[in-house]
């Protein structure tokens, strides 16, 4: 593992080039990968495994959207797909990539198929660090590790396709075989990733349910929808908020700061708006801050873990989240946002 310094603090890493993809093959090449759910993750790391030429097949319930959308991918009924309880009997890893509610019902049954020797997978530190919520305590006798890309499963495929790489992390939270971490490794190159960091299951999932509800979706979308709606309220037209609060930051500058960061960004824009950057941003910072911290002991409490079990085992979850799905799609600023889509040259032919 190569020891790397981010700005000044040294982390372990795995990259390509010290675990290239034969040795990942060569590390796994008598294993059946089982992976279990074909929602978002699962066809991403599926997919990716099977063109890096592992042994792969896919569990899915059967009369599902998700079947037939793993049929319509080209696993073939029978052979590489099979029902759930089929895929864990065949396999030596079974990747559990159900959504993490999912995961809690069918837990009986994976369990049961979880022989000495076998490894389960997670991509998510969730079903283990709150065991005490999802009542998942893996048997002692198999390995149980975690690789996590971050990002979505669409974007794992895509950069796959297109050579580049998502990065994830990696963890182990029990060795019983002595192979845990050549298994887990072998896994994280074998899904696509761009390189791997070294994390434990707690660390993962406390960090990516901080990060989601975050900067990632929940804070940016607040951050949106405030702007956008002084903007609004002060006499500026849609397209103009619009363009203001979301298109530039996406078309634009993210890119360039994905490129180059926004040390850079801040550099190479016009003085004036260096200078208003530069002043507003400590206030921005110490104004969400309190939020963040609240959301933080939210997560380590495990109270988030909680209201996400219980609002999916609800009955009337999906009528609930289809109208709050709804409310979002329905809002002038995203109406405006598919409109202003529509009208990138790229997208109007
Ligand atoms: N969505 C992402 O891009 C992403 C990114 C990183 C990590 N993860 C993690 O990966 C795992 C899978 O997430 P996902 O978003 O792909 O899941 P998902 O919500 O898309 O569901 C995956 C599959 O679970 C099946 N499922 C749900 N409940 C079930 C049940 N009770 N019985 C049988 N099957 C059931 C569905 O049919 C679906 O095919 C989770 O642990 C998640 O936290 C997801
Ligand atoms: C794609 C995300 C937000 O990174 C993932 O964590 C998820 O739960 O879907
Ligand atoms: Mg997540
Ligand atoms: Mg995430």
């Amino acid at each position: 593992m190569a020891k790397m310094n981010f700005g000044g603090v040294e982390e372990n890493v795995v990259t390509r080039e010290e675990f290239p993809l034969a040795k990942a093959q060569e590390t796994l090449k008598d294993e059946t990968i089982a992976v279990l759910g074909y929602g978002v993750q699962g066809p991403g790391q599926a997919l990716n495994l099977r063109d890096n030429g592992f042994n792969v097949i896919v569990g899915q319930r059967k009369n599902s959207k998700s079947w037939d959308k793993a049929v319509a991918d080209g696993w073939v009924p029978g052979e590489t797909l099979f029902e759930l309880e089929e895929a864990c009997e065949k396999a030596t890893i079974i990747q559990y990539l159900l959504s993490d509610a999912g995961q809690i019902s069918l837990w009986p049954t994976v369990k049961k198929h979880l022989t000495p020797g076998k490894a389960l997978y997670f991509s998510h530190g969730f079903a283990v660090t709150y065991k005490e919520r999802t009542g998942i305590i893996p048997p002692e006798d198999v390995d149980v590790i975690l690789v996590a890309p971050k990002g979505s499963g669409t974007s794992l495929r895509r950069m796959f396709l297109e050579g580049r790489g998502l990065n994830s992390s990696f963890a182990i939270f029990q060795d019983a075989t002595g192979k845990a971490k050549d298994r887990v490794v072998a896994l994280g190159i074998g899904v696509g990733s761009g390189y791997l960091f070294e994390t434990t299951f707690k660390r993962e999932v406390y960090s990516d349910l901080t990060g989601e509800r975050g900067t990632l979706m929940g804070a940016i979308q607040g951050i949106f929808a405030a702007q956008y709606e002084v903007l609004r309220k002060n006499g500026h037209t849609p397209s103009e908020a619009f363009n203001e609060t979301v298109e530039e930051l996406t078309q634009s500058l993210m890119p360039l700061v994905a490129e180059n960061g926004m040390d850079w960004m801040y550099a190479n824009c016009s003085t004036t708006a260096q200078r208003g950057a530069l002043d507003w941003w400590k206030k921005f910072r110490d104004a969400t801050q309190p939020v963040f911290e609240e959301l933080y002991s939210e997560v380590a409490a495990g109270n988030e873990a909680q209201r996400s079990i219980d609002s999916n085992s609800k009955s009337d979850y999906r009528v609930k989240l289809e109208g709050e799905l709804k409310e979002l799609h329905d809002s002038e600023m995203w109406k405006a946002g598919a409109t202003v889509r529509q009208l990138r040259p790229e997208n109007n032919g």
